[in-house]
């Protein structure tokens, strides 16, 4: 059963043309023009899937989002999140769902998050055993500890993001927004993100929507990805599927017994570092590749494997935005 059910959503903006005009008539009556930022997108989410949506920059990720979270309205098409249109923006819409953006800002700067916790629980009505619960909960799985008592303004950016995190999760969504949510952090902080979504989603059984230019974000914690170019889905399914479907390239990691440099007669991306040999060829012809290496030099150790993961991920966006 679907959770986020998306058809056809477009979604346009209007902007002002700036120096076609001069003087008065420029503010009386400014020339716009409109900006087709997403077009007839489509796709479903099914409850407890965490679902990778990625794209270049400007692609039409956070308006897609913000049209799921009711923060925009649609241009034309039709949403349906957990039974709501969301830009109805109803009560108990938004105590089901949570968007969270990479730049943050809800928490109060001068005062202990602590303390934006307990209006977002009047906010939320949230009752006191349920925000004591919640609390421990989001404490627990974020290591937020003695961090929530301390001014905001004095907390590193990784603890601030673990904070906001937090305080966009006190009302147990049900949905979850993630628009670049590990923006900036270093490499803990963003496994100690990575590692709150997977155990939120675990318990809860959650549904997600994660953007994200961290591939590593997207490849260790969704099963899906729906990849979006110039405001249309170039791509929506399993990443285990796009990785088969492209990958038709292998990479040969080899370490020989010495330094001597290595050739291989048709093969151009070879690199060598010392007595360790990487080497890229299609799947047609790596293993003529590693039988020439292996019969014309001393080697220690041979690997073969599909390109990371990753690689696959960049190119299919790279080719999305060229669509
Ligand atoms: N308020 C706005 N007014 C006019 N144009 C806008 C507005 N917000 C976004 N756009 C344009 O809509 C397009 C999609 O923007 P959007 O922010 O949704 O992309 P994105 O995929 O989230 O990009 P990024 O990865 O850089 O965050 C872009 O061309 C952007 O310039």
């Amino acid at each position: 059963m679907s959770v986020i059910a998306v058809r056809e959503l477009s979604r346009h903006y209007r902007v002002r043309i700036s120096g076609e005009r001069s003087g008065p008539r420029r503010l009386l009556r400014p020339r716009l023009s409109t900006v087709p930022a997403v077009q007839d997108v489509s796709f479903a989410v099914d409850a407890g899937e965490i679902v990778g949506f990625v794209g270049p920059n400007g692609a039409g990720k956070t308006t897609v989002l913000k049209c799921l979270s009711g923060v925009l309205h649609p241009t034309s098409g039709a949403i349906d999140v957990l039974g709501f249109t969301p830009h109805q923006r109803q009560r108990d819409f938004l105590k089901r769902i949570t968007l969270v953006m990479g730049q943050r800002n809800q928490l109060l700067w001068d005062l202990p998050a602590w303390d934006s916790f307990l209006a977002n629980q009047a906010i939320y009505s949230i009752g006191a055993a349920e925000f004591r619960a919640t609390t421990d909960e989001l404490t627990e799985l974020l290591s937020l500890g003695s961090v929530l008592h301390k001014p905001v303004r004095q907390l590193s950016l990784g603890e601030r993001a673990r904070c906001e995190l937090a305080a966009a999760m006190l009302h147990r969504p049900a949905v979850l927004f993630l628009d670049e949510p590990t923006l900036g952090l270093d490499f803990d902080a963003q496994d100690a993100v990575r590692s709150f979504v997977r155990d939120y989603v675990r318990r809860h059984a959650a549904t997600v929507l994660l953007t994200s230019h961290y591939l590593d974000d997207i490849t260790s914690l969704a099963s899906r990805v729906l990849i979006i170019g110039s405001g249309r889905i170039a791509y929506d399914g399993a990443l285990g599927d796009l990785v088969g479907f492209e990958h038709e390239e292998r990479v040969l990691t080899v370490q020989m017994e010495t330094a001597e440099p290595v050739t291989v007669p048709g093969v151009d991306s070879l690199r060598q570092d010392g007595t360790t040999v990487v080497i890229r060829a299609s799947r047609a012809e790596a293993s003529a590749v590693a039988a020439h290496i292996l019969n014309h030099y001393p080697v220690r150790d041979i690997s073969i494997a599909g390109p990371p993961l990753d690689d696959v991920l960049r190119k299919k966006i790279t080719k999305a935005a060229r669509a």
